[in-house]
């Protein structure tokens, strides 16, 4: 399996803030991703400042889009989004139209599994509709009330399908090594940097344990 991918989560509502974490931590992550309430506040200048300031890295843009796919993520791939998220609980159609506007971006799309009842069902039909990536998720609200991702992951990575798996929700030092051992391609960490006294070491912490496996 390639060596996998650590997504640093800029959960932040602060642009130039964002912008500042994004250099502390760029020498240990491989992904930037804009998260939903900062591209919410930010919108597509904090995509082209970041795609300018870091050429060499991969930019996802949390949209966790839910209707008109295709419109919505389209000025986000041709600002310079590497991947954009859209939500399996939107349905087909929707995360067709994000796939399409992907692929006229020489650029992937990533079906985000939150609050979907049946995980199984979308991660299979939107791997056949063409998605590059699916994400397991357990969002903060639901992490608050003590869920985690890991079951899901074991369910979606024995389906053998032919995408990505990303996996987030509170991945922290001592579970990130069982996440890449449970088949993750992409480890989602936001709080567990960010929150952190130092996030540059939380960083580097983190890079270390997932090439330590
Ligand atoms: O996607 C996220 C959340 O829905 C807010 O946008 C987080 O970025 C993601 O959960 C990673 O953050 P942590 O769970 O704090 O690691």
């Amino acid at each position: 399996m390639a060596r996998p991918l650590i997504q640093m989560a800029l959960d932040s509502l602060d642009f130039d803030a964002t912008v500042a974490l994004a250099e502390q931590v760029a020498p240990h992550v491989d992904i930037f991703e804009i998260g939903t309430p900062c591209i919410k506040h930010n919108g597509v200048n904090l995509v082209k400042a970041l795609r300018a300031k870091f050429p060499d890295k991969l930019l996802l843009v949390d949209l966790k889009t839910m209707d008109a796919g295709e419109y919505e993520a389209t000025p986000f791939y041709a600002a310079g989004a590497d991947i954009c998220t859209v939500l399996g609980v939107s349905g087909l159609a929707t995360c067709k139209g994000v796939i399409k506007a992907a692929n006229a971006h020489g650029a992937e799309a990533q079906i985000d599994l939150i609050n979907v009842s049946d995980k199984v069902a979308c991660a299979r039909a939107t791997a056949e509709a063409g998605a590059q990536i699916v994400g397991i998720h357990t969002g903060l609200d639901a992490q608050a009330a003590g869920d985690t991702p890991f079951g899901d992951l074991n369910d979606i990575a024995r389906l053998g399908l032919p995408v990505r798996i990303s996996v987030a929700g509170g991945i922290k030092q001592s579970t990130v090594q069982d996440v890449v051992r449970a088949g993750a391609n992409i480890i989602v960490v936001g709080a567990a940097i960010y929150g952190a006294p130092s996030p540059a070491e939380s960083a580097r912490e983190i890079r270390e344990l997932v090439d330590a496996v």
